[in-house]
């Protein structure tokens, strides 16, 4: 379903696991960071207004979004951290690229998540330009942060 048909932040908090000793790691994508920086505040503030411990999110910066994978995987592969949350921002360009990156990190994520089965939520965004971008950033349709750290909760009662 399109965001603009379900907002990003409309989300069910009932039935939610103790998340107060939970350990969150959040990767965060360097580039486009005035969208990234948004995703990574709607993602702590929804973290923490379910009960995480500040000190239990733990902040990790990559250059890119192509990097979030390999980030993802030093953190998840700590046997402390309990769900990973990679955020990050690609913007469509004039040639592949986008397609490329996009569909490495989606795959890269994923993989990361089956290989230490935990919760490595793929909270990207892949818009034609930086409208739609902020738009999902905290705009009209909500935050994919926020979408992204209850969806890690969630998995958390798996
Ligand atoms: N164009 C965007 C990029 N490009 C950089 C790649 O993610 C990567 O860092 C580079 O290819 C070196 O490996 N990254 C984004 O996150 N968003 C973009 O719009
Ligand atoms: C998604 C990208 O890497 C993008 O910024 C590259 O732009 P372009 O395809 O115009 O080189």
């Amino acid at each position: 379903m399109a965001s603009a048909l379900k907002n990003l932040s409309d989300y069910s908090s009932k039935n939610l696991v103790d998340i107060s000793d939970k350990i969150f790691a959040v990767v965060v994508a360097e580039w486009n960071e005035e969208v990234t920086g948004s995703l990574y505040n709607g993602a702590v503030q929804t973290l923490l207004s379910h009960g995480a411990k500040q000190e239990n999110i733990v902040k990790v910066e990559v250059p890119g979004s192509f990097e979030l994978s390999l980030g993802a995987q030093k953190l998840a592969q700590r046997e402390d951290v309990d769900a990973v949350i990679c955020l990050g921002c690609v913007i469509q360009g004039e040639t592949r690229h986008f397609d490329f990156i996009c569909d490495a990190v989606a795959h890269g994520v994923t993989n990361v998540s089956l290989k230490y089965d935990k919760p490595v939520i793929f909270g990207v965004l892949t818009p034609e330009n930086q409208k739609q971008a902020m738009d999902r950033a905290g705009g009209k349709h909500g935050n994919k942060g926020d979408e992204a750290a209850i969806t890690a909760i969630k998995m958390l009662a798996l």
